[in-house]
């Protein structure tokens, strides 16, 4: 497993090994030993996974404030996404600042994004499949968002806010100066 840093300290593309041969290939995708000793000493409890039917559907930017914050480990299993996280601890260096990356299955990668980033993506073709596998349950009460077109944040999505496929939640979610504060930067 080989990991790749991004352009914001703690954002890691993770690259699981491929043994190939005539036949396709054989990965082991994830194993708890070698990501605790390459990227966190950390464990999964719940792998989620979503379909989304059209080109352009946007989730997001989603987290997951105290007391049940999320890390979370990206991939796509089908079709492609752009994959987007933003750092939103407050005095990070980096607030405000943002990864894009894009997985498909073909690159086999994956984000890992710790706590203290909101996560979203939009899918590239139809019929995306995005699995994760997230380091807390979910919380309702606790499933907070930042707006996906927020233009202090400046993620270039590869469709027009207006044209994207949006769940209502996400087109009422508050600008980044409007958020609370949920997390702070520790040096
Ligand atoms: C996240 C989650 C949701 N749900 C239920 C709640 C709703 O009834 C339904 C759809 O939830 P939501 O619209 O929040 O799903 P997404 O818009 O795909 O949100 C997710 O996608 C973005 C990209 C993320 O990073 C988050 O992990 C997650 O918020 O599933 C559950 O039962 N368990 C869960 O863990």
């Amino acid at each position: 497993m080989q990991t790749i840093e991004t352009s914001i300290p703690g954002i890691l593309r993770v690259v699981p090994k491929r043994h190939s041969d005539p036949r396709g290939y054989f990965s082991e995708v994830f194993r708890d030993d070698l990501f605790r000793a390459g990227v966190a000493d950390l464990a999964f409890i719940q792998d989620n996974m979503s379909l989304s039917r059209e080109v352009g559907t946007i989730r997001g930017l989603h987290f997951q404030s105290e007391p049940k914050p999320q890390g979370k480990l990206v991939r796509c299993l089908a079709g492609a996404i752009l994959d987007v996280a933003v750092d939103i601890r407050v005095g990070s260096p980096t607030f405000g600042r943002h990864v894009a990356v894009e997985l498909t299955p073909e690159n086999g990668e994956w984000l890992w994004i710790p706590v203290g980033f909101a996560h979203g993506f939009c899918t590239l073709v139809p019929d995306t499949v995005v699995l994760y596998k997230v380091t807390d349950y979910y919380s309702a009460a606790a499933d907070k968002g930042v707006a996906f077109d927020d233009p202090d944040i400046g993620i270039a999505w590869p469709v027009e806010p207006a044209a994207a496929v949006l769940s209502d939640k996400d087109r009422r979610q508050p600008r980044l100066a409007d958020l609370p504060t949920y997390f702070t930067h520790s040096a």
